[in-house]
């Protein structure tokens, strides 16, 4: 096997270092079984060795009652060791299953965790995702199979291990013999499993290719066109010459396959031979006796057999290789997310601003500086640009925007504007590429993260739906806290929801179709349990990206009023397209082309008379219908925007 090939198997031996790091004692036992099992070799083998030795005396005439009161020790042993190695067998089998079933649980759960825990402009990258696809798809049932073919190779290495052992104490010459011996049988016993996997891959796809055409000849439809056309036999023969290629590319591998094993046996039988020989020339002078000859000859024997049974999971773990590299890549990607970068920049800016120029401070005083948010709530972006990874325009540019505490703020713009960008940059959920967020006047880098998300609650129109319980969908809005039935009723209803218990048949009623009994929610339905779990937060930043989207106009009048109660006191944003909410804002914000373009109330906006007030004419006039619009401007008086 060539260093590159050794290379791919390098990724197995990183995982079981990783699962050895997350499970040192399981990992350090389930290793510790098949390395007592290839040590045991030795004393099987030299209480057989004993064994013969006495029966080769007996039958040179010795007094059998003597041997039988000597053998009795070896037979002792033997029969421990086989006993103890039959036990250790079994264990062995319950401590893979666990080792897998826990390796592949705890690789699942850093894949899961880790897929949450980057920074949400990453999971947009497209790359970024397709890793996680991949590390994903490879971490459940793919992960079991290579600890299985894992587990398989370490333990027929253990008994190699023994094997050699047993030979080398006989002669280290033998022991040499063996090793070339095992080393040339197993690499062409490896390629050839290689090449045949491959071919296997190759007729796969030739397979679907003569399945295709075998179905194409046979469909009656087809078939009245293609005598029409004349291409029967054309297909026919394209059939059969698929066929042919496949049968004789199958000819040619069993032939090759042939060719190795008698090469390999070849290999092997000349080993033997030759230590038979050396054995034998030992016995003559004495410096051998018959029962090393043996064992020395079984554990040949045995190995040789090795060398073929462990070909297979050698040669399956260096096809996944290549998706546990994916998989370790992965995991081993640096977390360069919100609250490490945080740590980074807070470090440098507390330096900066505490510290002498020339001088830093640690890292552990830098994670100590993080601050707590502010109790008011006014939130500025100052002079904020945002460009999606791989994009060469900034989305939003050169965006400043205070929201006071208290102020309900409308984002308004049309498609593409840059509204959700804006929205996930004032969640901290994307950092700014140029500017800064802040908080009371903190940077929002130098804020700890967990006490910053505390303040903050968002509802999104693409929103999720758990299909778990109905007091969980709420619940989730806070996770920590384990909200109290009162407690979640309250946001049911203040999200306009509070006949959805009675409907559902209690707060533990099942919701969704996954599990059995569940009652399917509407659109609407799912969305006002969004923004029940965003009213469950009670945080002084309320966010609400499009929460409107899938609710009927009676449920959206609904949720409007529980909007302006739930809005009472904080700092309020909400993205709309309709204008008829952005109206009762304090203050509508229009954003064009990723600039905020206009600023101000309904009135002055109108009066302005500039995109605001183009966009509220051109949606006025269609819910007044053309003979109502008449060109007028007069939107107030006619427009009844819920
Ligand atoms: N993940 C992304 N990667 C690259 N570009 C993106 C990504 N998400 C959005 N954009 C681009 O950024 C621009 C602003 O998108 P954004 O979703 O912020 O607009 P919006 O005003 O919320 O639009 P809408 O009203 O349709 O929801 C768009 O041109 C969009 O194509």
């Amino acid at each position: 096997m060539s260093n590159h090939s050794l290379s791919k198997l390098k990724h197995v031996a990183r995982l079981i270092f990783r699962i050895w790091q997350a499970m040192p004692m399981l990992t350090t036992g389930w290793l510790g079984i098949p390395l007592l099992l290839g040590a045991l070799v030795i004393p099987a083998y030299g209480a057989q060795k004993q064994l013969v030795d006495l029966f080769v005396e007996g039958a040179a005439g010795r007094a059998w009652g003597e041997l039988a009161g000597l053998a009795l020790p070896a037979l002792a042993m033997f029969t421990g060791v086989a006993l103890l190695r039959a036990a250790l067998a079994a264990w062995q089998n319950i401590w893979d299953t666990k080792l897998r079933d826990r390796a592949s649980i705890h690789i699942q759960t850093e894949v899961h965790q880790r897929a949450v825990s980057v920074p949400l402009a990453r999971m947009d990258d497209p790359a970024y995702y397709d890793r996680l696809q991949r590390a994903e798809s490879v971490a459940g049932e793919e992960l079991l199979g290579v600890l299985q073919n894992a587990i398989a190779c370490v333990r027929l290495l253990c008994e190699l291990g023994g094997l050699v052992a047993v030979v080398t104490f006989a002669h280290p010459a033998i022991g040499a013999i063996l090793a070339v011996v095992f080393a040339v049988s197993f690499a062409i016993r490896l390629e050839s499993d290689l090449v045949k996997r491959r071919l296997n891959r190759d007729l796969t796809a030739s397979g679907r290719q003569s399945d295709y055409l075998r179905d194409t000849v046979l469909e009656p439809r087809t078939v009245r066109d293609m005598r029409l056309s004349g291409s029967t036999d054309y297909l026919i023969g394209k059939w059969s010459e698929v066929m042919g290629r496949s049968l004789s590319l199958r000819m040619n591998a069993n032939r090759r396959e042939i060719r190795h094993g008698m090469i390999v046996s070849a290999v092997q039988i000349a080993g033997l031979l030759a230590a038979m020989m050396w054995m034998a020339l030992q016995l003559q002078s004495g410096g051998m006796t018959a029962g090393t000859m043996v064992v020395v000859f079984q554990a040949m024997r045995r190995a040789h057999s090795i060398s073929g049974r462990m070909a297979w999971p050698v040669g399956k773990m260096y096809i996944q290789s290549a998706k546990i590299h994916d998989l370790v890549e992965f995991l081993q990607e640096p977390l360069d997310g919100v609250e490490s970068e945080t740590e980074v920049e807070v470090g440098a800016r507390a330096g900066e601003r505490r510290h002498p120029a020339g001088t830093s401070i640690s890292p552990a005083e830098s994670a100590l500086v993080r601050q707590q948010p502010g109790t008011a709530g006014r939130i500025g972006l100052e002079g904020v640009s945002y460009t999606y990874g791989g994009a060469s325009e900034p989305v939003l540019r050169d965006i400043r925007l205070t929201l006071e505490p208290g102020e309900t703020v409308a984002l308004v713009g049309e498609n593409g504007a840059g509204k959700s960008t804006l929205v996930n940059i004032l969640l901290g959920l994307y950092r700014p590429s140029a500017g800064r967020v802040t908080w009371d006047g903190v940077d929002y880098a130098e804020l700890d993260p967990a006490r910053l998300r505390d303040c903050i609650s968002a509802a999104f129109q693409d929103f999720v739906r758990f299909e778990t319980t109905l007091r969980d969908n709420v619940g989730f809005g806070r996770p920590e806290a384990r909200a109290a039935d009162q407690a979640i009723r309250r946001a049911l209803e203040r999200s306009g929801a509070a006949g959805m218990e009675a409907a559902a048949g209690g707060l533990d009623a099942r919701l969704g179709l996954v599990s059995e009994g569940g009652r399917e929610l509407s659109g609407g339905q799912w969305q006002r349990l969004a923004i029940a779990r965003a009213a469950l937060r009670d945080a002084q930043l309320l966010v609400l990206d499009e929460p409107t989207a899938a609710l009927d106009p009676q449920h959206e009048t609904e949720l409007y009023r529980s909007f302006r109660a739930l809005a009472q006191g904080r700092t309020a944003l909400f993205v709309s397209h309709r204008l008829g909410w952005a109206r009762f804002a304090d203050r509508i914000v229009v954003l064009q082309g990723g600039r905020i373009a206009e600023e101000g109330t309904h009135e002055t906006l109108l009066a302005a008379d500039g995109a605001y007030a183009a966009m509220f004419r051109a949606q006025a006039a269609w819910y007044r219908g053309p003979e109502e619009d008449g060109g007028t401007t007069k939107h107030d008086a006619v427009y009844s925007p819920l």
